[in-house]
């Protein structure tokens, strides 16, 4: 019956670091007590496409809202089910605490005094618990509140979440708020016996939150148990499934199974919607040149050949260049490139005065918000070139890769800077995005999932600044450029044999000990634009 009680703390935040997880964790570092609780949680093994062919988004993430009484096992089922559901990308709880309101001082020294109710429905900030809920529902990225219950108060710092497939939201109103329920695609309640729940809440209140028996005594009848009564418990004829609140592994199975249907037949459904191109798709008007339809059909930004370029190029492609030389052309490249692309972003008319005197009209920059953001693996020879030309820019990183099994791009790192991370920031900033890898401007699949994340972040499509070294087939731009016509492509040449045919042929050519593998570099080891698939 109090099996509960022996059950060893979990720190499943810990356990989701383990993995590859999308975003870091709470910012504070932690102790084994009294720390926020139980926040978030994210486990992410990279993410599908969710996107199809015009770009825009094929499907929702999956909202599961647990309710229950407090210590009645919220938690332990959530985290059950992600278990469960191990090998699904990005899983998410998000827990109810986070969103108790920020109190002023007459309310902190009530709190301290053990005087203020936590569990009538006006201590959470519902709005923005909805609102967070919808966001990363919608694929949005959303920054979470943290909670200190050793303060009883909100923390100046907040959680960036972004990029789940399911997401779990647990509290005692899980189910109480209209609008938070609209929101769910399962609704759970755990139903757990009174005695239990004390007991597993003295034990716990105790140990995590700093506090003494008498007063755990004291806020549970003056305030826990007859909002038990009064909220929590008539919120139960919400739920779609009643959980017990031990011994409940059975009904864990059923969840997780359910949810894994679910899942399953969403893609169904989204097979044959989602378009980006493993392999590109081939000119539709069957014009010789690709030079011709890349500049007829995508208005894409090639950088005039000039002799010198030209042999910048030549250089690169020469699988006699040395090492130190390859590096010293590449940078010239990216520098040369990013001077290029910095024409799309917005200038004004500036008026100086010379050292002699003389009044003259020039032009200066009109933002501040410019970023970089780089997708991974590849060498930094655009970043650098980028920093070369603009000093201090921050730049982020997205690691996106193919899935082995269906050769899908997936996304498994998000590093993204400040600015993008904000929504009311990355509204107005101007992106940078590096390609290094030619390859994926050919398929356009990870390029393709990059914007798509921007968009998703609130980053105005005609912002996004796609800069790469070469494109290499007309299809994969052609769908990018059909799907983010917004989106400006500039690159430095296109390569007309860069096609898959020439990526079979180069496997292993020039690359003895690459064998099977995509390499764009031309010379085993130069590493610098050189990516390994
Ligand atoms: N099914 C279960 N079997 C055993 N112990 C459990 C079970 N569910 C919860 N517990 C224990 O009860 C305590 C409170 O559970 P928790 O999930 O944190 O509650 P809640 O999130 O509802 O407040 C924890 O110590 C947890 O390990
Ligand atoms: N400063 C606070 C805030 C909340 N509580 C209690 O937490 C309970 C909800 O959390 P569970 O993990 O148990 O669901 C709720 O019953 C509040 O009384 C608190 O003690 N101090």
């Amino acid at each position: 019956m109090l099996e509960g009680l022996l059950a060893p703390p979990h720190t499943f935040v810990g356990e989701a670091s383990q993995r590859h997880d999308l975003q870091g964790l709470p910012s504070t570092p932690r102790t084994p007590s009294l720390q926020p609780k139980k926040n978030t949680v994210l486990v992410s093994h990279g993410r599908p496409p969710w996107y199809a062919e015009d770009g825009q988004r094929t499907s929702d993430a999956f909202v599961i809202g647990v309710a229950g009484g407090s210590a009645s096992g919220k938690t332990h089922v959530a985290r059950q089910i992600v278990r469960k559901l191990g090998s699904i990308p990005t899983i998410i709880i998000l827990s109810q605490d986070s969103f108790y309101k920020y109190h002023n001082e007459k309310e902190l020294a009530l709190a301290h005094a053990n005087l203020l109710d936590f569990d009538h429905p006006d201590a959470i900030d519902m709005p923005l618990f909805a609102s967070c809920l919808a966001d990363l529902k919608a694929g949005k990225q959303s920054n979470i509140p943290v909670y200190s219950f050793a303060a009883h108060q909100r923390l100046d710092e907040t959680k960036y979440l972004y990029g789940a497939t399911i997401i779990i939201a647990e509290g005692i109103m899980a189910l109480t708020d209209p609008a938070l329920r609209a929101l769910y695609d399962l609704k759970v309640f755990v139903q757990c016996d009174s005695d239990l729940m004390l007991a597993r809440r003295i034990k716990r209140d105790v140990k995590e939150r700093g506090r003494d028996v008498t007063g755990i005594l004291d806020q549970y009848l003056r305030y826990v148990k007859p909002s038990y009564d009064n909220f929590v418990q008539p919120s139960s004829a919400h739920a779609d499934i009643i959980v017990p609140g031990s011994n409940n592994d059975v009904a864990i199975d059923l969840i997780s199974t359910h949810i894994q249907k679910q899942l399953k037949e969403r893609s169904h459904n989204l097979r044959g919607k989602i378009a980006v191109p493993h392999r590109y798709i081939s000119s539709p008007s069957g014009t010789s040149s690709p030079e011709n339809i890349l500049e007829e059909e995508v208005d894409l930004d090639i950088m005039r050949s000039t002799p010198q370029l030209a042999g910048i190029y030549t250089i690169l492609r020469d699988r006699t260049t040395r090492r130190q030389d390859f590096i010293f052309f590449t940078d010239r490249l990216s520098t040369l490139l990013v001077e290029h692309a910095l024409q799309y972003l917005p200038f004004v008319p500036k008026s100086v005065t010379t050292p002699i005197g003389v009044e003259t009209l020039g032009k200066k920059l009109d933002t501040q918000f410019i970023c970089g953001v780089s997708i991974l693996r590849s060498g930094g020879a655009l970043e650098r070139g980028f920093r070369r030309v603009i000093n201090d820019v921050p730049i982020g990183s997205l690691l996106i890769q193919s899935d082995s099994k269906s050769g899908e791009a997936m996304l498994l790192h998000v590093g993204l800077p400040f600015y993008i991370r904000h929504r009311h920031l990355a509204e107005q900033t101007y992106v940078f995005r590096r390609l290094l890898f030619p390859a994926q401007i050919g398929t356009a699949a990870a390029a393709f999932m990059a914007i798509r994340i921007l968009l998703d972040h609130g980053v105005q499509e005609d912002r996004i600044i796609f800069v790469t070294f070469l494109v290499a087939c007309q299809g994969g731009v052609s769908v990018l450029k059909r799907a983010f016509p917004g989106v400006k492509i500039v690159c430095g040449a296109v390569d007309n044999e860069m096609e898959e045919g020439w990526l079979e042929g180069y496997k292993g050519e020039g690359n003895p000990e690459g064998k099977g593998r995509h390499v764009w570099v031309m010379k085993p080891g130069m590493g610098q634009i050189g990516v390994k698939s």
